[in-house]
């Protein structure tokens, strides 16, 4: 009878021992019925049962007097090596059942430890994966959730959860917190099990009967779940930092956890502070950027409320989460780049860097490498390797502001990089993928450049999916004072002091002037009046620079200033003239001004004027 026995014990894998013993031990004749029990103090554990269920209390017998125990109808011998116990229906003789006990407590006991290594392989592997997955990941409430899945598929738990430590409210945040309302729990930090592991740097094992009352019951009753077993191990970094404490409840299958599955959650728990450590600190850069991002969009508004500028907005917000080319078309001043940043902040690419380059500030021979980057050596000023606004803006928006002024030649690198999306460094030959929304503004009528030849027609298309359009200041109405006013008080603001008040002749002024410079011209002036002015009203006398734009207010003698600087104020007044004078319009103010256009950009950036490219990330 034995031998079969034992050719079932040496077969198949370690997990199913136990049922194979019984169902070769039932398979003998004579034999009823075969239950093996393990005991679980105050419970049984049935490891194995065919036929029909045998008596506790004979196991109990069994196990206590430590040998062979019948009741006329079963008998039962404890296992060695286990407090498992073998009860056999029919009543078997003693010495026979004895050496059966002894074979089969041998082969579970081995069996076991055989499902325990196993077991920690398995664990070692998955884990292993695990970290993989969890060092590439940024988001710290998925990473919370994929922890608790992990923990309770390898410790066979009901449920897991992740208290991380806030303290500065003394509390343990839990998290996922399943059947509580918001999916997050907080107790304080001092009490219950987590609030003992958190104190102690200790891992803790409750067990039902042992030291059941060591459970806070207070969270059931919260979430109507009834925790029966519970481990829970610290949740320390590498350089000793508390995060929090890492809980399993309710171990499926068996009455509490063992200390093989306290062991494994230390070293589970010791990989997981790792990830949560990092990904806790790139949450909190997350925020600085996405702080840092607000602030920038907070400055930037699209003040007005004639029909235009209403249905420019509700456009903006139509198209801005979309990866859709927007043309933006104006005059100088008038908000083109506005439009454009409000594209970027209202669209999911806000928290990556929006770019800005001015086409017509840049020496054709330049454009390349300003568009693409350089590579080291790549021409005689190229002393360094230096990335292009396509790679600055990756992630981003770019904003090819006057592109109108761009040379075929640089429309048609342009063009492939688009389409291509990848872009090579001047000097360089490895493509690099770009990701950038391509935004472009002008002041020009480009389908008429198109019509000239002189903008690619393709290029036109590709980059004229939605075009939006901006009318000049001296179209949009009652605007004017909105806009005044909005600049005048942010200017007194700064400046601080109370804004003065319009009178009705110097309103009649601001409304006769022609505002060839558009916003920018009103922004400056009311800077100029937020300084300058010392009354409580604006009288018409204040805005004299109105009827004589190129005097700008004093004469340059009253300013005292050296010869130097004077000069330089000359040349900013003088160029500023020329510009208004050109309605705004840079190319034709650099033919009166007898200069190249690039060359007029780069003296009103040597003065400090707007003209610049312009770029944050
Ligand atoms: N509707 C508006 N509301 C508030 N500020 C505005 C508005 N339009 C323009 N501005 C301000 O006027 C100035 C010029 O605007 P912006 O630079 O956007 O014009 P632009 O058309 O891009 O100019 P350019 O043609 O020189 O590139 C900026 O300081 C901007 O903040």
């Amino acid at each position: 009878m034995w031998a079969t026995v034992l050719a079932a014990l040496s077969e198949g894998q370690a997990g199913d021992v136990a049922g194979r013993v019984a169902q070769a031990i039932v398979d003998q004749p004579g034999v009823e019925a075969v239950t093996l029990l393990r005991a679980a103090p105050p419970d049984w554990e049935v490891l194995a049962a065919v036929g029909k269920t045998a008596p506790v209390e004979l196991a109990a017998e069994a196990l206590d007097a430590g040998r062979t125990r019948d009741d006329g109808e079963w008998s039962a011998a404890p296992l060695a090596g286990v407090s498992d116990v073998l009860l056999v229906r029919p009543a078997v003789a003693d010495d026979d059942l004895s050496s059966l006990a002894g074979l089969v407590g041998h082969c579970l006991s081995a069996a076991r430890k055989l499902q325990l290594l196993e077991g920690e392989a398995e664990r070692a592997s998955t884990l292993l994966e695990l970290v993989h997955q969890w060092r590439r990941s940024n988001d710290l409430q998925q990473l919370l959730q994929d922890m608790a899945d992990a923990a309770c598929r390898l410790f066979d738990s009901d449920r897991a959860s992740i208290f991380l430590w806030d303290r500065k409210s003394a509390t343990l945040v839990g998290r996922p917190a399943i059947g509580i309302e918001g999916g997050e729990l907080r107790v304080p930090d001092n009490s219950g099990v987590v609030g003992e592991v958190l104190a102690s740097g200790e891992p803790m094992r409750v067990s039902p009967g042992h030291d059941a009352n060591a459970i806070d019951r207070t969270t059931d009753e919260r979430t109507g779940y009834r925790t029966r077993s519970l481990l829970a191990v610290p949740l320390v970094t590498a350089e000793q930092d508390k995060l929090g404490v890492f809980e399993l409840i309710n171990k499926r299958g068996r009455p509490g956890f063992s200390a093989e599955d306290q062991q494994g959650l230390i070293e589970f728990a010791e990989h997981a502070s790792a990830a949560l450590a990092a990904t806790q600190e790139f949450e909190t850069l997350l925020e600085r950027h996405e702080q840092y991002v607000q602030q920038q969009f907070a400055g930037v508004e699209l003040v007005g409320e004639c029909p235009a500028i209403q249905a420019l907005r509700s456009t903006i917000q139509r198209v801005a989460d979309t990866d859709l080319s927007v043309l933006i078309l104006g005059e100088n001043g008038c908000g083109k780049e506005v439009v454009a940043r409000l594209l970027h902040y209202n669209s999911s690419r806000r928290s990556a860097p929006f770019v800005a380059v001015n086409c017509a500030a840049i020496a054709e021979t330049l454009l390349e490498s300003e568009l693409f980057g350089h590579e080291k050596g790549a021409f005689t000023d190229a002393r360094e390797t230096r990335p292009g606004k396509f790679e600055l803006a990756d992630g981003g928006a770019l904003l090819l502001d006057e592109i109108g002024d761009m040379s075929l030649s640089g429309q048609a690198k342009l063009l492939r990089a688009l389409e291509e999306r990848k872009v090579v460094r001047v000097g360089g030959s490895v493509e690099i993928p770009t990701n950038v929304r391509v935004l472009a503004a002008t002041n020009q009528d480009l389908a008429k450049l198109v019509r000239e030849k002189r903008f690619r027609e393709d290029l036109y298309f590709r980059l004229n999916v939605v075009t939006l359009e901006l009318p000049p200041l001296r179209q949009r109405g009652d605007d004017l004072m909105l806009l005044a006013d909005n600049f005048l008080k942010q200017f007194c603001r700064a400046a601080g002091r109370p804004a003065p008040k319009w009178t009705a002749e110097s309103r009649k002024l601001m409304a006769a002037h022609r505002w060839p410079g558009n916003v920018r011209e009103l922004r400056n002036m009311m800077e100029r009046l937020a300084y300058l002015s010392t009354g409580e009203k604006i009288e018409a006398g204040d805005l004299a620079f109105i009827a004589a734009p190129n005097a700008g207010g004093e004469s340059l003698l009253d300013l005292g200033l050296p010869l130097s600087q004077a000069t330089e104020e000359f040349q900013r007044r003088y160029i500023t003239g020329a510009i208004e004078e050109s309605r705004g319009n840079v190319s034709e103010a650099a033919k009166r001004l007898g200069v190249y256009r690039t060359n007029l950009y780069r003296k009103m950036n040597s003065l400090g004027m707007s003209g610049d490219d312009r770029s944050d990330e």
